[in-house]
């Protein structure tokens, strides 16, 4: 039997993803809704909860009430220079408010192309979780959790959800972008169903899983979205700091006042005045990456949703970019997944007949893939008819990855089928000896790759039945693509050792563990983080569940199970395991991007306090005149200019935190002297020839 899906293309989504990128980042239709939506930022709740741009806020108020006072007669410096340093104060406010307003803006435009799929359709809802049940339509919004619809060939499914009866392709071009169909079961790891996927054949029963509103891309766009944006440890440790300079430039600013009151009445100069003391604290405290940070941030998920994953925890994204250890699970993960039955091995002196008879009695009730495939096989190859589970009376035994065998009570006999380690405990428990040749077909099979079932009638070991599978295409050169990045990557499986290896060699992984239980695939993720290594995790079945739940970076297919899907923290729409090379860019690239930025913004302002601290003392020391070494026109102008190139670089380097510093397989001490270089240099650099030229421009203009 040959195996109906295709490989993906790992590189396609990825590839198409980035050059979208660019075209849109300045699209027209963005801009306005984000100019609107910077002056809603305007509100004190809003600026609050970002402590260094509130600095500014404060400052953009109280200049502006120094201007009122200066109009009023009061005045403490020259009125239109006061009223230049609010206008240009409000300004770099509303520049960050802009930053984070466009940000946010390109990632929900993002997200609705993929809701645009989700638009309202009429859901079938049954009476009762049978397909013969009696349906009444429904608008899918009001369908709940917990729901039973019936989806028919040609219907569009009406929310996520569990398939509970049936088979039937499915195309979900409309999420992933695959136009190849793919089949939808229930039972095993193929019977979660997506929102805005069309059944094309047959018919399903799904379970509806989640809430209206509550869905992945639901949860994905609140997280872009402020209000329940939080923040990420990184982000936090960062803001700790930047508040901290903050706090020591305002100290400073603020004691300086004072001190040049005294120093002006020594020396008969006068002392510096609240504006310009306003301008030298803002020019001081970092405002650049004050103000871009949250961009930084929510562009990062927004290139995330364009490489088709859609997170649901911020700090996985951030987690994804210092990853270790990559986990990835064998079946449905590294392989296509459905594992079909393909040849029966007798024992010696059994008939290959009573051998497919057995297999066929220990998989009537078996609803995964493998089961239904040794009914479909039996049937086949010696026409046995499929006895119905009434007929038999027998008690089934379903398959747990625990036990890793099923099978079936009847009449006095225990049949079994499953891996070969735990049908020789079963046999050996009841006194039974497992027969060398059967040792023998296991290991045969396994060494090609495939999974060996062996079943069992009592203690009478019967043969072997084959499940083929088949890696995915392409999957070798990312895994040592993965390797140039530092990750290592380790298959986890409930499969047999030989089948294992074989498996591991031809995907091309560094390590692999097998005969793995949840527990165990659970204990190998703490002992490598209790290492100090930060563990992803890939997963598509009900059993990766509690291992994907304690990774850091939980990356679940959206071909895989609702189970694997909840306990994951992404979801990657394409089903692709090497999505995570894609994933560790973009966290990487956040990293560097908001380090980058950092640096830049430090340096940046080192530079400015060359520029602006002669000019504004000047006044009360004249011999600090001398130290005007750009030249500029007037201590006012080189003021005014700082806070204009303030306010301006932030604009500047909207385009570099939307887009993010690129990343390139590298070690990590080069890539930092590189940044440190390109931003720690830039940075100290560019504000000495743009102070320049925007006291140029001002004298060019008359304003200075
Ligand atoms: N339906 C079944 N009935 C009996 N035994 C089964 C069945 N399905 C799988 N097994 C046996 O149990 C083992 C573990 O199950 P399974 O492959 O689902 O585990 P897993 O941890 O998810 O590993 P994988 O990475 O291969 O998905 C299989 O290798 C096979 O030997
Ligand atoms: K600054
Ligand atoms: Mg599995």
């Amino acid at each position: 039997m040959d195996i109906k899906q295709t490989p993906q293309s790992p590189l396609s989504s990825a590839s198409t993803g980035r050059s979208m990128a660019r075209a849109s980042l300045l699209d027209a239709r963005l801009l306005r809704p984000a100019v609107a939506g910077s002056l809603l930022r305007l509100a004190p709740q809003a600026q609050w909860k970002n402590p260094v741009m509130f600095v500014v806020y404060l400052g953009s108020m109280f200049t502006t009430v120094l201007l009122g006072l200066a109009l009023a007669g009061h005045a403490d410096a020259p009125p239109a220079f006061v009223a230049l340093v609010a206008v240009t104060l409000w300004l770099t406010v509303l520049f960050a408010n802009f930053a984070e307003a466009l940000a946010e803006g390109r990632s929900r435009a993002q997200a609705a192309s993929l809701r645009a799929a989700k638009k309202n359709v009429a859901a079938k809802k049954l009476r009762a979780p049978r397909r013969d049940a009696g349906v009444e339509l429904v608008a899918s919004t009001d369908l709940r959790k917990g729901d039973v619809v019936l989806v028919e060939a040609g219907d569009t499914l009406p929310g996520d959800g569990e398939v509970i009866d049936g088979i039937a392709s499915v195309d979900e071009s409309a999420i992933t972008g695959e136009s190849a169909p793919v089949i939808r079961e229930s039972g095993g790891d193929f019977s979660s169903v997506t929102g805005g996927t069309r059944v094309l054949s047959d018919w399903l029963v799904v379970r509806i899983t989640t809430q209206p509103g509550e869905a992945f891309l639901d949860r994905m766009i609140a997280m872009v979205e402020g209000a329940s944006r939080k923040k990420t440890p990184n982000e936090i440790a960062l803001t700790v700091f930047l508040v901290a300079l903050t706090i020591v430039f305002l100290l400073a600013c603020v004691t300086l006042y004072p001190f040049s009151v005294y120093a002006a009445t020594a020396s008969g100069g006068s002392p510096v005045s609240l504006t310009v003391l306003v301008a030298l604290l803002v020019c001081l405290i970092p405002t650049t990456i004050g103000g871009l940070l949250s961009a930084i941030g929510v562009a990062g998920m927004g290139r995330l949703l364009r490489a088709n994953v859609i997170a649901t925890s911020g700090r996985a994204i951030e987690a994804a970019g210092d990853v270790d250890v990559l986990l990835l699970d064998k079946t449905g993960t590294i392989t296509l997944g459905n594992r079909q039955a393909t040849r029966f091995v007798p024992a010696p002196g059994v008939e290959e007949g009573a051998l497919a008879s057995a297999a066929q009695l220990a998989s009537l009730a078996d609803e995964t893939p493998e089961g239904r495939s040794i009914v479909v096989l039996a049937k086949q190859r010696f026409n046995l008819r499929e006895r119905t589970v009434g007929e038999l009376k027998g008690e089934f035994v379903p398959f747990s990855a625990q036990t890793r065998m099923s099978g079936v009570d009847t009449g006095g006999q225990r049949i079994r089928k499953g891996a070969a380690d735990a049908v020789r405990r079963f046999v050996e428990a009841q006194g039974g000896a497992f027969p060398e040749a059967v040792s023998a077909a296991v290991d045969a099979v396994a060494r090609s790759g495939a999974t060996p079932l062996v079943v069992v009638e009592n203690t009478r070991v019967l043969g072997v039945v084959e499940l083929k599978d088949i890696v995915k295409g392409g999957i070798r050169e990312r895994f040592a693509e993965l390797r140039r990045m530092g990750i290592r990557t380790v298959m986890v499986t409930g499969d047999n050792r030989l089948t294992a290896a074989a498996i591991a060699a031809e995907a091309g992984v560094d390590d692999f563990l097998a005969e793995a239980t949840p527990e165990a695939k659970l204990t190998l993720i703490r002992r490598e983080q209790a290492a100090g290594r930060l563990v992803a995790m890939t997963g598509d079945g009900t059993n990766d569940a509690p291992a994907l739940a304690q990774a850091d970076v939980a990356v679940a297919m959206n071909s895989g199970t609702q189970a694997a899907k909840e306990a994951g923290n992404m979801v990657d729409l394409d089903s692709n395991p090497t999505k995570l090379i894609e994933i560790v860019a973009i966290g990487k690239e956040m990293l560097m991007t908001r380090g980058a930025l950092t640096t830049f913004s430090i340096a940046n302002d080192v530079a400015k306090y060359f520029a602006i601290l002669p000019a504004a003392f000047v006044a009360t020391y004249p011999q600090l005149g001398a130290l005007n070494l750009m030249h500029l026109a007037s201590p006012q102008s080189a003021i005014l200019s700082a806070v204009i190139f303030n306010a301006l670089i932030i604009v500047a380097l909207i385009p570099l935190a939307l887009r993010g510093v690129r990343y390139r397989p590298d070690t990590a001490e080069k890539l930092l002297r590189r940044n440190l270089l390109v931003y720690g240099l830039g940075g100290l650099l560019t504000p000495f020839a743009g102070i320049k030229l925007i006291d140029l421009a001002l004298v060019a203009l008359g304003v200075a």
